[in-house]
């Protein structure tokens, strides 16, 4: 109870203390707990739910910010129980105490930045959508880390209720703050009572066995033995090593290191994220295809790009356009193959088809231009030059340009670049296709806003789509235009459909999942009184928690894009003690990760949507970037994030609400193949038959 009791009111009154200091925060604290009262209709003597709490982004991400700079429990010390080496060396022996301390690692500006002694809320809020970003445990240890810590959430979620009610009501009668005061402080004990039942000491494991540079060779011949399960022999690497990162050696002495280390992977995205910029490896295989466009560019040029794209993003039109076109594709175009296929009881590529409707929805958003990839009638799209030519040729391009990241001696697709031959060859041909096209819509849109301004010249030229958005906005080059939008295109091209590919794999043995989906549907259908044939709005969308952790936890188990890599620009140590060198690429892999036992449990290995769902309230949960990094995180976070999941939950929902998709495959066949692109893809597509629901 003491215990219990002087954390709590540790952490209160340095928060009151900062807050006294900072109006302008507890001015916006207010205002949140206001606005939720008014959202929900309810009084100030009404209690709050976990709903309220939940939304208290504010005074959540403040009480967190304030625990950084004074932890209520500064240091922790915990016992060797046999000799060891951790992950940077060092060299502890038997009965040594190993003590953290909090207090210091609230304040290293290796961790948090040059600002690291400010209070500042923004540290934990999402930029654009204002969230509470929770750190990785293991930075920000004030809840202790590993297995308890879900027990040190909930308790952090009684100490907003106490903070907010304290606040809103300004004083309380002595025996309500005696009430509440023991209240908390039980929930304290219970805290502690699963901190000292639940943490064990967790067993170190040794390096990855065999894993040992050859001379000059570096990693080539283990890579080669494993090119076929690259994925999963990086998985197995890293959850071999104690940090859960190794150093990679290349042909030629280039170094790496392969990381699924959340604290490694935040120190890149995050902490030192002007120390790991994209780098010239990547950008050069890349930019004969995209250029210099955002997602091939950095420094001043990509944020010149992220700063006009952010901007457009948040807008509310934008999100309309993307749910409207999203829409007609469905209604037009996927539904209708699918009712066709079911009345000829003909086999489907899925695969296939989620690419089509991923390819037509990203032109038509990117420049409102409609290949008619998924078109039924296939004579309108083979007819139309545009969907024929500039839809292949995208294809094309892409393809090519993510072989180049595969060679195993790195750089020989210069030799065939040089000569002109093979590959290089047909890629050059795709790029000068897609170029031209997206050159001519550029030069048509800019003529049509150079008409519109002399017609109107007293309104501004505006359009639904992102080129026209760029061009409204100002006079910029045609190249930047045309890098831009192709990496938009590339970016929303493969993603979306990767993801749905193994969403509904992982559906077909999993039918109580798929019965919540439908439920959750049937639910939202019954409070809007609406029927199948209306089609689901944003407020529908958003109520699908089900729906939105089903696929989610998919892409844990099938991230769309498993890894990434960013090139170390200066000598670095991680907060872990780990060292990287300059010129070194650090690559983390979302595949391991989303695989890792340390950071999901024992159960890692299932697919379980309920671990994103809040136990009390069955809302979603959404997890730190830095552990599920499948859209990336920190500042160059993935833009699209949340029209890809209104395309995804769209298709899904209503996908299954109309069919039964049964996937054909021969009993006790292995899984799918995984086959690595730029996108996660299913080897051989993923060959389905659909029937109508109501006919089951
Ligand atoms: C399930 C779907 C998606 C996933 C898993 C995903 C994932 C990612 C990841 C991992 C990155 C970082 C890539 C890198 O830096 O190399 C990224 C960046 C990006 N994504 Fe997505 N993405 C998805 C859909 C979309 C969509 C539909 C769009 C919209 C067009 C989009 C637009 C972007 C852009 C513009 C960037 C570059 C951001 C920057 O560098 O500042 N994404 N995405």
């Amino acid at each position: 109870m003491l215990a219990g009791k002087d954390t709590t009111s540790s952490a209160l009154t340095w928060f009151f203390w900062l807050l006294s200091s900072h109006p302008k925060m507890e001015a916006k604290i207010l205002a949140e707990i206001k606005s939720i009262h008014a959202r929900r209709h309810s009084f100030d003597d009404d209690a709050f739910g976990f709903e309220d709490l939940r939304e208290m982004n504010y005074l959540h991400a403040s009480i967190t910010e304030s625990m950084q700079l004074y932890a209520p429990v500064p240091f922790n010390s915990l016992h060797c129980l046999a000799d060891d080496v951790l992950p940077n060396g060092t060299t502890v022996k038997k009965g040594w105490f190993v003590s953290y301390a909090s207090y210091s690692m609230g304040r290293m500006e290796a961790l948090w930045g040059s600002n690291f002694d400010e209070f500042k809320l923004e540290r934990s809020l999402e930029a654009e959508t204002d969230t509470f970003w929770p750190e990785s445990p293991f930075k920000y240890p004030m809840f202790q880390g590993g297995r308890i810590c879900a027990w040190g959430r909930r308790w952090s979620k009684l100490t907003i209720m106490f903070t907010a009610t304290l606040m809103e009501l300004r004083f309380l009668p002595p025996q309500s703050q005696s009430i509440l005061l023991f209240l908390f402080s039980l929930s304290i004990l219970y805290f502690f009572f699963f901190i000292f039942r639940r943490s064990t000491p967790d067993g170190v494991p040794a390096y990855p066995p065999g894993l040992e540079p050859y001379p000059l060779l570096g990693h080539l011949p283990q890579f080669v033995k494993n090119r076929r399960r690259l994925l999963d022999w990086f998985a197995e690497c890293i959850a071999a090593t104690p940090s859960n990162s190794f150093v990679l050696c290349r042909p030629g002495g280039v170094r790496g290191l392969m990381t699924a280390n959340p604290v490694h992977v935040e120190h890149i995205l995050r902490g030192r994220f002007e120390l790991y910029p994209k780098g010239p490896r990547v950008t050069s295989l890349l930019h004969d295809f995209l250029g210099d466009g955002i997602f091939n560019s950095d420094g001043e040029s990509w944020r010149l790009q992220r700063k006009t794209a952010s901007f457009e993003f948040n807008t509310k039109s934008l999100r309309s356009f993307v749910l409207r076109v999203v829409r007609d594709e469905l209604l037009a175009r996927l539904l209708p193959r699918l009712n066709q296929a079911a009345a000829q009881g003909v086999v489907l590529d899925l695969q296939d088809l989620l690419e089509r409707f991923a390819f037509d929805n990203i032109c038509k958003v990117a420049f409102n231009q409609d290949p008619a990839c998924l078109s039924p009638d296939t004579a309108t799209a083979a007819q139309d030059p545009f969907s024929s030519r500039f839809a292949s040729a995208f294809n094309d391009a892409s393809d090519i340009t993510s072989g180049r990241f595969r060679y195993v001696v790195p750089k020989f697709w210069m030799v065939k670049k040089l000569f002109g031959v093979g590959s290089e060859r047909r890629l050059k041909e795709a790029i000068t296709t897609v170029h031209e096209f997206a050159v001519k819509i550029i030069r048509a849109k800019k003529k049509e806003k150079q008409t519109y301004s002399v017609s109107k010249p007293s309104s501004l030229f505006k359009a639904d789509d992102l080129l026209s958005r760029f061009v409204a906005n100002e006079d910029h080059s045609e190249d930047f235009l045309r890098d831009i939008v192709v990496s938009f295109m590339l970016a929303g091209k493969d993603t979306t459909s990767s993801a749905l590919t193994w969403f509904f794999w992982l559906l077909s043995s999993h039918p109580e999942v798929e019965a919540k989906i439908l439920a959750e549907i049937k639910s939202i259908r019954a409070r809007r009184h609406s029927s199948d044939d209306d089609e689901f709005g944003f407020e529908d969308l958003r109520e699908m928690n089900y729906l939105h952790a089903s696929i989610t936890e998919s892409m844990r188990l099938y991230p769309p894009v498993p890894s990434n890599s960013l090139h170390c620009q200066d000598d670095d140590v991680f907060p872990d003690g780990t060292a990287v060198k300059k010129g070194w690429f650090v690559s983390y892999s979302s595949y391991s990760m989303g695989r890792m036992e340390a950071l999901w449990g024992s159960d890692f290995d299932e697919f379980k949507p309920e671990r994103w769902l809040e136990a009390e309230t069955g809302s979603f949960r959404p997890e730190s970037p830095f552990k599920y990094p499948v859209f990336h995180g920190g500042p160059r976070m993935c833009l699209g994030k949340d029209m890809a999941y209104i395309q995804m939950k769209s298709i899904a929902a209503c996908v299954l609400e109309r069919f039964v998709v049964t996937v054909v495959r021969e009993k006790e066949a292995p899984p799918p193949e995984k086959m690595v692109t730029l996108t996660l893809k299913m080897k051989g597509g993923l060959p389905v038959r659909v029937v109508g629901r109501e006919k089951c």
